[in-house]
């Protein structure tokens, strides 16, 4: 099946095609860029020479839906939101990774976003692309949403606890890290060398745009309303996300008891690698994968429970979900495509 990419030269995209690459059942057809339209792809990235030798295309909505079945956009918030109704227009199914299609309100969207929201049938239409936890409505959407980076590491550590009715559903703290490539290809202050090397920064604190997508789905998924506190950081590596998440427990229970909770809630779930009792990981462990890995650990003296949740920002938190995602739009194994061991060291 032939997959067009939008916005060709960014990072969201070049991951995409590494991953389209070694599908079995996806191939790489149109590659749109906004800037690039008419140069060789290898020019922008060379490390594909040979490999994938194709022009980068201009959009043209009646030429993509005639050559490929079904579209990516990782292009930024603000632009999918204007793409996505004349894609859907022609039928073909889209899957957005930028934010657009994320929050059910379109309210909410313009406060956190700060610029109009994408058209409310639109929004209505979109599924969530959870794809651990949303796998039956995924199933026939012709809409996907891909989640964001920091949500899905962040929701998928939390929502086995919120489920269990343990957790003290007011007292989360998410304390939130990512590598440069989340702030994607284009050169600001933020990813500048001199800036990031050697330093730690939080950033975007009580205004970051994934709270209230954090928010939004551990609202569903607990039935209560949740609010949350959330700090990210940028951390001097090129790729990785680590959501350390803090939250008091409710009742005495033990690091084991909270095993296996998860341990039972993700046991078909191949993707996600809950740790052995007494270990937590770190990002270089699922460094390339799809993989979201989870450590837990209860401290007796204070009854909070400790989460740590990683993944690869730009594979189970950008590209790699979305082809997940795909899967599972069209009945083949979630995990086509997608069976990379993580690259250590
Ligand atoms: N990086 C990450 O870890 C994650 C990113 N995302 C989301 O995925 C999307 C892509 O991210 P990422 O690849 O990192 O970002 P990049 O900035 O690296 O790439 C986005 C690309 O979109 C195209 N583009 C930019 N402006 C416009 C415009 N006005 N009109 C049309 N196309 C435009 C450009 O490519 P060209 O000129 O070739 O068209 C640009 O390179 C974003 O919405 C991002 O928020 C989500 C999860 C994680
Ligand atoms: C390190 C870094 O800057 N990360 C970005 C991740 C944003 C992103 O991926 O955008 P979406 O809202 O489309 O998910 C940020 O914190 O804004």
């Amino acid at each position: 099946m032939k997959a067009a990419i939008i916005g060709g030269t960014g990072y969201g995209a070049i991951e995409l095609i590494r991953l389209i690459q070694k599908h079995p059942y996806l191939e790489v057809g149109s590659v749109i860029s906004n800037s690039q339209a008419g140069s060789n792809f290898s020019e922008s990235y060379p490390h594909l020479s040979e490999i994938i030798e194709q022009p980068l295309e201009k959009f043209d909505v009646q030429n993509i839906a005639k050559e490929n079945e079904i579209v990516f956009l990782a292009t930024p918030s603000g632009v999918s939101s204007n793409l996505v109704p004349q894609l859907k227009e022609t039928g073909i199914k889209c899957i957005d990774l930028s934010g657009d299609f994320r929050l059910r309100s379109p309210e909410v969207y313009e406060t956190w976003y700060k610029h109009s929201p994408a058209p409310e049938n639109y929004l209505n239409e979109a599924v969530y692309g959870l794809s651990e936890i949303y796998g039956e409505n995924i199933k026939n959407a012709n809409l996907i949403s891909n989640p964001g980076c920091y949500p899905t590491a962040s929701t998928l550590g939390l929502i086995p606890i919120l489920k269990s009715n343990l957790a003290d559903s007011d007292s989360i703290i998410i304390d939130a890290k990512s590598g440069v490539s989340g702030a994607g290809r284009g050169l600001s202050l933020t990813s500048h060398y001199a800036e990031i090397n050697e330093n730690l920064k939080a950033y975007k604190l009580g205004a970051h745009q994934h709270i209230p997508e954090i928010e939004q789905v551990l609202t569903d998924e607990s039935g209560q309303p949740i609010t949350i506190s959330f700090a990210t950081h940028l951390v001097p590596m090129t790729r990785g996300i680590m959501c350390s998440i803090y939250l008091k427990l409710k009742e005495k229970v033990t690091t084991e008891d909270v095993h296996q909770i998860y341990d039972e809630f993700y046991k078909n779930k191949p993707f996600v690698r809950v740790r052995p009792v007494g270990k937590v990981p770190a990002t270089k462990e699922v460094w390339g994968s799809n993989y979201c890995d989870i450590g837990l650990h209860v401290d007796p003296r204070t009854n909070r429970l400790t989460i740590i949740s990683v993944i690869d920002n730009l594979v189970k938190g950008a590209a790699g979900q979305a082809i997940q995602n795909a899967n599972i739009m069209n009945g083949w194994d979630e995990r086509a495509g997608l069976q990379d061991i993580p690259m250590y060291p």
